[in-house]
């Protein structure tokens, strides 16, 4: 089988024919138009494109955070698009991990706290979701702040503690979104490489939304939108997605501009 049969039928992550309409008659938005993508597994994938093309919408509709108009969504084989709201809920805690810019972690919590939630929320015992959640946060290097809440922590180590929560269920997905917005250009570095790091050693599968062609070339796979379409598609070697080589990222900065020339907000 070539490679993109083999991502759509062991794919970790299969869109086909995503359409995704906003509004009605004269007001609609079409903010997908038929987009098709399959993530293999351990997989490192991210999403560029000019404001307004389609990005947010591809990763909300990905993760079963919102629903297609038309079009299919699977997860580990499993079609979300037909699930109802406890279902689609049950999937997203037990099959994806979370990753936003603005960290979202509970402020009352402590990081060891927040790293164990999503496995207490699923009916996990204490003791075992404590010891799963020292073990994810010493994975990204920080099991010495265990105890600390997130105003005690920067901003780096905050999404750190994050991608710990984001790691302790073993997703299926891993979503993120922006994870390097907020963050200065070093920190991001180290937040990016524990991403890259989670895929090439844990076998995580991870889609990320960015403006940032830095951020993008630590993936193996760019995908780029414009208008709701899948329109250009960046492909570089793990060996340089792990360096994020200065040539990947000038390679990602020329389509982004390419697209940024021509791509416009198009309402149907
Ligand atoms: N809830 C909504 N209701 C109506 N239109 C929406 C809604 N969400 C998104 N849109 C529209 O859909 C299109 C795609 O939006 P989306 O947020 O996915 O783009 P984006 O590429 O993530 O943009 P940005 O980079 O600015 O975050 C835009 O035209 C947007 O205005």
């Amino acid at each position: 089988m070539v490679n993109a049969e083999k991502e759509r039928h062991g794919g970790a992550l299969v869109l086909e024919g995503v359409t995704r309409r906003y509004g009605h008659r004269r007001g609609a938005v079409q903010a997908l138009r038929g987009v098709d993508v399959a993530l293999a597994r351990g997989s490192f994938t991210a999403v560029m494109g000019p404001s307004g093309s389609g990005k947010s919408t591809l990763l909300q509709c990905a993760v079963g955070l919102d629903r297609p108009t038309a079009g299919s969504v699977r997860i580990a084989e499993k079609e979300l698009t037909r699930m109802g709201r406890r279902a689609l809920t049950r999937l997203r805690r037990e099959r994806v991990g979370f990753v936003f810019q603005s960290f979202n972690l509970l402020p009352a919590l402590t990081a060891e706290q927040n790293v164990a939630l999503p496995l207490r929320l699923a009916g996990g015992a204490t003791r075992r979701a404590r010891d799963s959640a020292r073990e994810a946060l010493a994975r990204v290097g920080l099991a010495h702040r265990a105890h600390r809440r997130p105003a005690e922590l920067s901003g780096g180590q905050q999404q750190r503690v994050a991608l710990a929560r984001a790691l302790v269920t073993e997703p299926e997905v891993i979503c993120a979104d922006e994870p390097t917005g907020a963050l200065d250009p070093a920190t991001a570095e180290e937040v990016l490489a524990l991403l890259r790091q989670s895929v090439d050693e844990l076998g995580a599968t991870v889609l990320m939304v960015t403006h940032d062609p830095a951020a993008a070339a630590h993936a193996d796979r760019v995908l780029f939108l414009a208008n709701g379409l899948l329109v250009d598609e960046y492909r570089g070697t793990a060996e340089e997605a792990r360096s994020a080589r200065a040539g990947a990222v000038t390679d990602i900065a020329r389509r982004m501009r390419t697209l940024t020339r021509t791509g416009t907000e198009v309402a149907v």
